[in-house]
């Protein structure tokens, strides 16, 4: 038997009186006043928010390929420490995660690194070239059991294709993750089309590149009866399409970033390259209408599309840099900061949006779960009080490519349990 962990005087979902959580081979095995062994572990936690185990649907970890910038270790360790017990690594790999040698390489990194769940995300086409499409069965059929495919970084453009991996994806129960840039419409594009890259003279990655894919990918969807999941939605556009499509009983999900949800194209007159990212920071009409639209369910979940690059292809002229942006150890602090202390969410809200709506669409039947005795103890410890400045040299990433370099941030993960175990306590590596 396990040694027991007792967490003293958490509130769940910040809601009603401080209880004590006890947990016991994996499991939640008491909530209230449940009596310990003497061997218990005890954490005091008063004041701190429980909540499930955060799920991010999107994440870069640069293994196989580029392991200069971020490993499926430090990937998984930046994961834990941000509050995560289950992330899908994008394809974008090299070697692409394009068939089934790759994923399962993949998914046993992860579990060997024991630190969050490292589920991989299969590409839709073979090498990510828009072709022809990838083996998906076996690789849902491999060890890695892969439910989510997605060309991300790449749009699946091709409507025929698109239009084949939805009706393939169906068989599977898996759901196709669209990187929607219409890709005639961004060549050369290195900001948001507006006044902003007018101004810098940057060419112009239009609002409806974005948005004119996702309402192709819905109808598309809406035809062949198939799964859709939208990655980075970053424009106001983008969520009437989405509100269209629900409305009309489309199977369509959609994650934002906290990026998007925060940061502006304002920052690109600094010329920082780290503000570089696709798809790009948009207006702050945007940013507003993103927040409400994740407040009412239009968008589903938070996703973080951490993005690790190398020194050398960030600190370098703007059109030549890389984009992205790392994510996993900030997200619940952007969160904090844009949605729960601006009204928007509560910790309930918050749940549903890190951990139960990402776990739903991907369907990890043991994420995301409610905190109530029996539940497998996939959990995150928040203090909603606490503020940090992020330092990208102290994340553990190996890539420090943070926007919020120097900010101060509220809302802090204390400590993480995957499957009853501490991946992270007191806020470090357990
Ligand atoms: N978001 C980014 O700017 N970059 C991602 C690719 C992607 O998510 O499209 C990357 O792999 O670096
Ligand atoms: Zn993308
Ligand atoms: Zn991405």
């Amino acid at each position: 038997m396990t040694t027991e962990i007792l967490l003293k005087g958490v509130r769940p979902y910040g809601e009603g009186d401080p209880v004590d959580v006890l947990i016991a081979d994996g499991e939640i095995a008491g909530i209230g006043s449940p009596s310990a062994t003497d061997d218990a572990e005890v954490v005091e936690a008063a004041g701190q928010v429980l909540l499930p185990g955060f799920v991010d649907l999107h994440t870069h970890l640069r293994e196989p390929g580029r392991e200069d910038t971020e490993t499926i270790a430090t990937g998984s360790a930046a994961a834990a420490l941000g509050g995560y017990t289950a992330v899908f690594a994008m394809a974008n790999t090299d070697p692409v995660a394009d068939n089934a040698v790759v994923v399962e390489h993949v998914w046993r990194l992860g579990q060997a690194a024991g630190l969050v769940d490292v589920h991989p995300v299969g590409a839709v086409t073979v090498g990510l070239g828009g072709e022809k499409l990838a083996e998906l069965g076996t690789m849902a059929a491999s060890a890695a059991g892969v439910r989510v495919f997605s060309d991300d970084g790449k749009c699946v453009h091709d409507p025929l294709l698109m239009r084949r991996a939805l009706e393939y994806s169906i068989a599977l129960d898996a759901v196709i993750a669209q990187h929607a840039e219409e890709p005639r419409l961004t060549v050369g594009a290195q900001a948001h089309e507006g006044e902003q890259a007018a101004r810098l003279g940057y060419a112009g990655w239009p609002a409806s590149a974005e948005e004119s894919i996702v309402a192709r990918d819905c109808l598309l969807a809406r035809h062949a009866g198939a799964r859709l999941h939208i990655c980075h939605v970053s424009t106001a556009g983008t969520a009437d399409v989405l509100a269209w499509a629900k409305e009309r009983g489309t199977r369509v999900s959609a994650e934002v970033t906290p990026h998007h949800l925060l940061l502006t194209d304002e920052r690109l007159s600094g010329y920082d390259p780290v503000n570089k990212v696709n798809p790009p920071l948009r207006t702050g009409a945007d940013t507003e209408r993103l927040r409400r639209a994740l407040a009412d369910g239009v968008i589903d979940c938070v996703a973080t599309d951490h993005a690790p690059h190398a020194v050398q292809d960030k600190d370098c002229e703007w059109a030549a840099a890389k984009p992205g942006m790392l994510g996993l150890q900030t997200a619940l602090s952007i969160v904090t900061e844009t949605m729960v202390r601006s009204g928007l969410l509560d910790w309930r809200g918050v749940a549903r949006v890190m951990s139960e709506r990402p776990a739903e669409i991907a369907g990890l039947p043991d994420q995301g779960r409610p905190i109530a005795v029996g539940e497998p103890a996939n959990l995150t410890l928040v203090d909603p009080d606490a503020e940090w400045t992020v330092r990208g040299a102290e994340l553990a990433s190996i890539a420090a490519n943070t926007p919020y370099e120097g900010m101060r941030l509220p809302g802090a993960v204390t400590a993480t349990l995957l499957r009853g175990r501490f991946t992270v306590r007191e806020g470090k590596l357990a």
